[in-house]
């Protein structure tokens, strides 16, 4: 029997006044899997991990977190799961080492405080007093406190927001290291590179409601949706008539691009066309799809003019 979903939400709806921060919210994440959500500004994210983490309740709808109604579950589920929150600017004049001892004494079975400290990259910095930290040390603080109950699922809201390109990829390794002992993630971030790198799947909640969701590199039909094919004629390749495939056009850089259904086809046929000139490579070649980034603002966008398009109704007309 497949194991039971680590958590199962079902039309979750939560209102603060006129404002749905989540208007009917269904997820399913699978034990051991590492999943983003990601959204513009007040989507939803926060909200939607609030309750997943018993923090709030919502207005309509259902969750099971680790089986368990996060609203109801007690001290025995707080500690199966770790919360890392978007800044926990605590415990300021303790050292990383008296802080991450003090969480660990807070759980039955935790991790050994100082194989914590070095898992995210704090090793030398022990004694140190969390104010004197910089901002990315005191985000591993933060991980560490998440991680060392050793919890079977994580809750990350933005884990490496305001750290440097380097550190960001030192915690990246922290969360895959996490991941690989089994234990499931569920993150939220600003960053579509992260989510590329670190999730199995991804959901894009716009205004409180899942727009898409799936693999990084399915979502939003990336894998199908038209690749365009570019390179940089030189040679003969620059002089000869372009081959007849239709929307073939020469760029103003100088560059020849095909949006197309059927990359391979075309890039056949361009082969082909540059063989018969004498010429065996398409200089500068590229094939490429939308990234999750074009899905990405393609979806906020249809939504923020949609939501233009109803705002400008007369009143009374219907949204
Ligand atoms: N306690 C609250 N009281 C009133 N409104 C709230 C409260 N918390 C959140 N909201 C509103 O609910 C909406 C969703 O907020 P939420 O914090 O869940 O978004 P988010 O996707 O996490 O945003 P961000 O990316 O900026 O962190 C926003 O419009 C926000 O202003």
């Amino acid at each position: 029997m497949a194991a039971p979903p680590a958590i199962a939400a079902r039309g979750l709806v939560k209102r603060y006044g006129a404002v749905e921060a989540l208007a009917g919210v269904d997820l399913e994440v699978a034990a051991g899997e590492v999943f983003a959500l990601l959204g513009p500004n007040g989507a939803g994210k926060t909200t939607l991990v609030e309750i997943l983490e018993g923090f709030r309740r919502p207005g309509a709808g259902e969750a099971r977190v680790l089986g368990e109604d996060p609203a109801r579950a007690g001290p025995a589920w707080r500690a199966r799961i770790g919360v890392v929150f978007q800044s926990a600017g605590f415990f300021d004049v303790l050292t990383v080492r008296e802080v991450v001892a003090h969480f660990a004494s807070f759980y039955p079975a935790p991790l050994d405080p100082a194989r914590v400290i070095a898992m995210v990259g704090l090793d030398g910095q022990e004694r140190r007093r969390l104010k004197h930290l910089s901002g990315g040390q005191k985000r591993r603080v933060d991980l560490a406190l998440g991680i060392v109950g050793d919890p079977e699922l994580i809750f990350l809201d933005e884990p490496t927001t305001g750290l440097d390109p380097e550190g960001r990829r030192q915690l990246w390794a922290v969360i895959r290291q996490f991941a690989a002992l089994g234990k499931t993630v569920l993150l939220t971030t600003h960053y579509l590179e992260e989510a590329e790198a670190l999730a199995d799947r991804v959901a894009i909640i716009i205004r409180g409601r899942f727009a898409a969701q799936g693999a990084p590199a399915a979502i939003g039909g990336r894998e199908e949706g038209r690749a365009t094919v570019t390179f940089h004629p030189a040679g003969r390749l620059a002089e000869a008539p372009l081959p007849p495939l239709p929307g073939l056009e020469r760029l103003p850089d100088g560059r020849v691009a095909l949006a197309t259904a059927a990359p391979t086809r075309a890039v056949a046929e361009l082969a082909r066309w540059a063989e018969a000139l004498g010429e065996p490579e398409l200089p500068g070649l590229e094939i490429r799809r939308p990234t999750l980034e074009d899905v990405y603002l393609r979806l906020v966008r249809a939504h923020d003019a949609e939501a233009d398009a109803a705002a400008a109704l007369p009143a009374g007309g219907s949204a």
